[in-house]
Parts: structure tokens; sequence; C-alpha cells
């Protein structure tokens, strides 16, 4: 995620020269600074203490670690800590970093690396506007970012856009073996696949009509897209789609539960 995010903002003017990237392993950032011509260094802290903002894109449970680390730096030079972890609460993370931090939480999603993600951010009480303004153009680089009043609301956001990805690879991979099974050759399958849902994507994106109403001009009636679309309501999508948006809301907040225990 982080080289996702590296990439869009350098892609829209951003300077490498005003980049640091740490991470602990040389090999992995030796990498990165080819790629991006960024700064790299093996030491949080000192990676902490070059920025007005720091973005934490560790895995959530190794961020205690990592903000333990860093508090005694940023607590001194105070910049705008961002956290692109999931389950991870504003109050959490601000307690592990020493306390009264400016941060903000976005749950962004892998399509950044080619531009297209959905971010949902939200800000605490401490965070200026000018602040919220050069977060969401960062997030901006690389897609869609939109604000969230209340932190909650994070966990719809990662059920939704954060994990949204992985569902609709799942309906390609279905329908690409369904259609290879029914004697299309497996790259014109997947080419087809990917097409009729960027295709798709793009209308509902543009059209000023729902996607029900998008969806009833493709089913003729008495024909093949009817006979399709009722199997899917007949076989229960939206009760399954429901169940798996809920089992992903309800381990955000269990994951909330869990690492907040973690010192
Ligand atoms: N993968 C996804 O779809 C999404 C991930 N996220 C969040 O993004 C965060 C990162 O996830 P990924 O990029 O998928 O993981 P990743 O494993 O690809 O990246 C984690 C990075 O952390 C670095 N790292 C490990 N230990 C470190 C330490 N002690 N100090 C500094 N750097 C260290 C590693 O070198 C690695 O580059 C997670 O908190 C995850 O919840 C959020 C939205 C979507
Ligand atoms: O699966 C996860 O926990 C992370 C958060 C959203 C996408 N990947």
């Amino acid at each position: 995620m982080a080289s996702a995010i590296i990439g869009g903002m350098l892609e829209n003017g951003y300077q490498a020269g005003n980049i640091w990237v740490s991470a602990p392993d040389d090999g992995h950032l030796q990498s990165i600074r080819k790629r991006f011509g960024v700064s790299v260094t093996t030491d949080n802290r000192y990676c902490a203490q070059q920025a007005d903002i720091v973005v934490l894109a560790v895995k959530p449970q190794v961020m205690a670690d990592v903000c333990h680390d860093i508090a005694p730096v940023v607590q001194n030079t105070r910049p705008l800590m961002v956290s692109i972890a999931a389950g991870l609460t504003a109050e959490t993370l601000d307690t592990w970093l020493g306390g009264g931090m400016p941060l903000v939480r976005v749950m962004p999603n892998t399509p950044s690396l080619v531009g297209k993600g959905a971010a949902g951010l939200f800000a605490n009480a401490q965070v200026k506007d000018a602040q919220k303004t050069s977060v969401q153009s960062m997030f901006e680089s690389i897609g869609s970012a939109l604000w969230v009043d209340d932190e909650d609301q994070l966990h719809g956001v990662t059920a939704l856009s954060g994990s949204g990805p992985a569902y609709f690879f799942l309906m390609l991979e279905a329908l690409e073996g369904a259609a290879t099974e029914a004697g299309i050759a497996p790259e014109t399958a997947r080419a087809l696949a990917i097409q009729t849902m960027a295709g798709a994507a793009e209308m509902a994106a543009r059209s000023d009509d729902d996607p029900a109403q998008l969806k009833r001009n493709v089913m003729s009636p008495g024909g093949t897209t009817e006979r399709a679309v009722n199997t899917f309501e007949d076989g229960g999508l939206r009760q399954l789609v429901k169940k798996a948006y809920g089992a992903a809301f309800d381990r955000s907040r269990e994951m909330s539960k869990e690492l907040a225990d973690k010192q």
C-alpha cells in the first residue's frame, strides 16, 4: 500500500526529494529507492524526524512496536500522523504515540496501485483544516478520497471498499471459471470478463441511472440476462452479500478490540 501511495504522489507532482521511506529490510528499501528516487532508511525514528506528515503503513500487528519506538521523536516534532492500518482506532494509535497527536485514519484499497483507489478518511480533533487538505490531496493522487464524520463508519468502509476489490476478483474468478467450463478459451474468458466488469463500473459511474435501472436495461424480457439474474436472486445472492459484508464489518470491530488490548 505504501508503494501505491508513493507512486501516485510522484505521478501527481509530489517531489521524490521530499519523501523518506523506512522499513527493516535494506534490500527492499534499495529497490524502493531505485524505483521511486526517494530517500530511504532502516531507522524509523530518523525517518519520522524528517517529516511534517508521517504515514504509518505497517501491518496492524506490528504497529504498537513502531509507534512506541517513534513516540519520543514525534512528541517533540509533532507531525501529522496518518495511519492506513485496518481496525486500529485513532485513540489506540494516539495512546501508543504518547498522546495529543493530530491523527488521520485512512482506509485505502489495492486499486490505488493503478490510480483507481477508493479511500475513506477520518480525522481526530487535533487535525487542522490545512492538514486535512494535505491528506486528502495525497489520497486523491491515487483515486478518490471521502471523509467520514464518525470513526466507527471506517468499519463499514473497510467492509465496502477496503476489502471490496477481493469481492470483485472472486466474481471474476467465478465468471471466468464458468465460461471456461462452457468451452471458451481461458484467456478469452478472462479478457471478456475483465472488460465487462470495467465497462459496467464505468457506466455506473457515468450514468444518471441507478444500478437497478442499468441492470434492467440489460434484461430483455424473456431473454438470457433475466434468466441469469433470477437465478442469482433465487440463490440468495443479496443475502449472501449482506452476510459477507457483515462478516468483514464484524472482523474489523473485533480487530479494533484485539489490537487495543495490545500494549
Ligand atoms: N492490502 C490491502 O488491501 C490493504 C491494507 N491496508 C493496511 O495497510 C497496512 C499495510 O498493509 P500491506 O501494504 O498490505 O502490507 P505489506 O506487508 O505489503 O507492507 C507492510 C510494510 O511494512 C514494512 N515493515 C514491517 N515491519 C516494519 C517496521 N518495524 N518498521 C517499518 N516498516 C516495517 C514492511 O517492510 C512492508 O513493506 C496494514 O495495516 C493494512 O491493514 C489497508 C487497506 C487495504
Ligand atoms: O483484509 C484486511 O484486513 C485488509 C483491510 C482491508 C483490506 N485488507
